[in-house]
């Protein structure tokens, strides 16, 4: 392809990404890979430099910008040398008209920067959450150990608070490794696995995992219970509950069964489960602005209104799982976001709630103390953005 037909179907990409943000739709990567697929004639050098052309480009851009081709000509500002792509050719852009729009630069949009700097982040704070993440991946001790496994993948370096976390070079093609395929290895940001440590299951609990999703942080809690209790992973979203079993499987873990809840009638739907638990993980739904470094468009779909709704889905999570609790067990809230209104502030808001209910200290390793919790953030932690608090019901 020529600089021009690259850059011209970067801009197509665009427009698609920024009408899934404005409207919920599928995210960035969904829609660069569909669009590879109606391209079968863009070779794998093109893929890779109109996927970096995208990417730039949504990173360059804090607010959501009206179209692709503003998008683009905000990049054109910063990198003069992508001018000469628009050329006006059969399969390129039209050549660029000096009154035409071009989109913002900056890295957040303006009400987000605002709460982030009432949450205690800085400018470099803000920005580190664009940056490009690292390659971490889970050894799962139930399979491998992390030492042996490490000898035979080369670049591979330890993570230094985790027993199991590997960092792998960017470029590692994990998923298709044997060690992947054989169950020994899970893809997962050493944030996600350090939330997940820090819960502190042992083997033998009850533990339910209230928003266990596609089943990350249930595989590593089965891992740290050495396949030994129970984990009832519940999610409302059947298609994510329907990856976990046969992860599950991959993985060796015998102690997981799902539930797929109803919105709206989980307290109800989980009654028979009331008060038993020793552990009741809540992995809550959240803005994801600590996971922006791998889909930096998530940054285009939040509002204050959505981030209002999410924070009040939390609240009521919390609350149904603090029925599940049994008496003297822990509630954990986690959140993959570092904003106050979903990660300290939730927390805080659900003791006031909750008279008699005391709070556990987060193991030390990572992250720094926010409230009555601690918050893992890209910039001091090199993680993925987390904050998680430990409840016990009296
Ligand atoms: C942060 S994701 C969970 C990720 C997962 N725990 C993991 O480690 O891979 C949040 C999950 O909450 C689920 N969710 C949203 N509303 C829910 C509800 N009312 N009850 C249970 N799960 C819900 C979503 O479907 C989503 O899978």
């Amino acid at each position: 392809m020529t600089p021009g037909a690259r850059m011209q179907t970067a801009i197509e990409l665009l427009d698609r990404i920024i009408a899934a943000a404005r409207d919920q739709g599928a995210a960035a990567d969904t829609l660069i890979a569909r669009g590879f697929a109606e391209r079968r004639y863009a070779g794998s050098k093109d893929r890779r430099a109109i996927r970096e052309l995208v990417y730039d480009a949504i990173r360059l851009c804090g607010e959501r910008p009206a179209t692709g081709r503003a998008a683009m000509l905000a990049l054109v500002r910063a990198r003069p040398d992508l001018a000469a792509a628009f050329d006006g050719s059969p399969y390129g852009p039209a050549a660029i008209d000096s009154a035409e729009p071009v989109a913002t630069a900056g890295p957040l949009p303006g009400w987000l920067a605002k709460a982030f700097a009432r949450s205690g982040l800085d400018a470099a704070e803000q920005a580190a959450l664009l940056d490009r993440a690292p390659l971490d991946i889970r050894v799962n001790r139930l399979k491998a150990d992390r030492d042996a496994l490490a000898a035979d993948l080369p670049g591979a370096e330890p993570i230094a608070f985790l027993p199991d976390g590997l960092r792998l070079a960017a470029d590692t093609p994990a998923e298709r490794l044997p060690a992947f395929s054989e169950g020994r290895i899970e893809v997962q940001d050493a944030g996600s696995q350090w939330v997940a440590l820090a819960a502190g299951v042992a083997p033998g609990m009850q533990v339910v995992d209230l928003c266990a999703g596609g089943g990350g942080k249930t595989l590593a809690l089965a891992a740290a219970m050495a396949n030994r209790g129970s984990i009832l992973a519940c999610d409302i979203d059947r298609g994510r509950l329907q990856r976990l079993m046969p992860r599950a499987e991959r993985a060796g873990v015998t102690i997981a069964e799902t539930l797929l809840l109803n919105p709206g009638r989980e307290a109800e739907m989980l009654a028979p489960h009331a008060g038993r638990a020793d552990l009741v993980l809540v992995d809550a739904p959240c803005s994801g602005t600590g996971t922006w470094r791998r889909n930096p468009e998530a940054r285009w779909r939040l509002s204050p209104d959505r981030l209002a709704r999410v924070a009040g889905v939390q609240a009521a999570l919390l609350d149904v799982a603090a029925e599940l609790v049994r008496p003297g067990g822990t509630l954990v809230h986690i959140v993959c976001s570092l904003l106050d209104e979903e990660g300290a502030g939730q927390a805080q808001a659900f003791l006031d709630r909750h008279p008699g209910w005391t709070v556990a200290a987060v193991p030390p390793g990572a992250g720094s103390p926010r409230g009555v919790g601690v918050r893992l953030t890209p910039r001091q932690d090199s993680t993925d953005g987390f904050f998680v608090a430990k409840m016990v019901r009296p």
